[in-house]
């Protein structure tokens, strides 16, 4: 489904790379936390993935697609299969519920009769049946983060990113959002998200990839925010038991 092989990122003006020789797999259905410190690389990860930035050194394949070799004029349709969710919402502030999500099948060129049904059957699987004609400071922000949640699904996308999509709203706002993403998932949808709220990771008990400096330090299939290992000097894999190593981690170690 996302396959990173020795994938490193390296913007311009910054000597350290935001990814550092990144391989992960990533299967159908498949609930993924994404954790680590601020300047880790998460954000970094999912622009990769959607194609807002290409990669330095190494290869991304999404959806048994090859993304070195996508062109630009393919871009748009590749990410019809993919839906984003971020932390401010990102809502078009002028337009109520419905043509939020509404303009999201607009723009692919979907006919009237679609939109039509699509639209509600989405918003009432998101609680937000009785708020299709609010604008979006009409509602809260657990609300306004259904609608963007809404917009992300409405076109029933195979991999749905969300980066910190709970980091505006409250514990017991952030829980209705996390049965929501879970209900996503559960549907087929794989769900990749990058968050700092431990609450939530250590509940869940998900697959959780840590990044340190751009690489992966841990990779559980079910595990909690904060690592058990207490790295003796500096991070990075080496440093780290090698229990806690995960797959990635394993395999790389099994490399040097
Ligand atoms: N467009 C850019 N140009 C230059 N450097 C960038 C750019 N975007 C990110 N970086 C750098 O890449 C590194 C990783 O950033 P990234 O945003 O991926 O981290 P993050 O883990 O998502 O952080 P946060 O939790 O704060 O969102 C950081 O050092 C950051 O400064």
């Amino acid at each position: 489904m996302i396959r990173f092989d020795q994938v490193t990122k390296l913007y311009k003006g910054n000597a350290r790379p935001a990814l550092n020789a990144v391989t992960l797999e990533i299967l159908r259905g498949e609930f993924v936390f994404l954790v680590g410190a601020s300047g880790s690389g998460k954000s970094s990860f999912l622009r990769l993935v959607l194609k807002e930035e290409s990669p330095s050194r190494g290869q991304i394949h999404v959806l048994g697609q090859n993304l070195g070799g996508l062109t630009s004029r393919k871009v748009p349709f590749f990410r019809r299969n993919l839906g984003v969710v971020f932390q401010d919402f990102r809502l078009l502030p002028q337009k109520n519920v419905f043509d939020n999500v509404a303009f999201s099948l607009q723009v692919i060129g979907k006919s009237r009769g679609f939109i039509q049904e699509a639209v509600p059957d989405v918003l009432k699987m998101v609680g937000l049946a009785g708020k299709t004609n609010r604008l979006p400071h009409e509602l809260s922000g657990g609300e306004q983060q259904r609608v963007a949640i809404a917009r992300a699904i409405v076109n029933k996308p195979a991999i749905l990113l969300a980066d910190e999509p709970t980091g505006n709203l409250d514990p017991s706002t952030s829980a209705g959002i996390m049965t929501l993403l879970e209900r996503i998932s559960q549907s087929g949808t794989t769900v990749i998200m990058a968050t700092h709220d431990a609450g939530i990771v250590d509940q869940m008990q998900r697959r959780v990839i840590e990044l340190v400096s751009g690489q992966i330090v841990r990779d559980e299939r079910q595990g909690g925010y904060q690592t058990q290992a207490i790295p003796l000097q500096g991070f990075g894999p080496s440093s780290m038991p090698r229990q806690n190593l995960g797959i990635a981690g394993q395999a790389e170690e099994a490399i040097r």
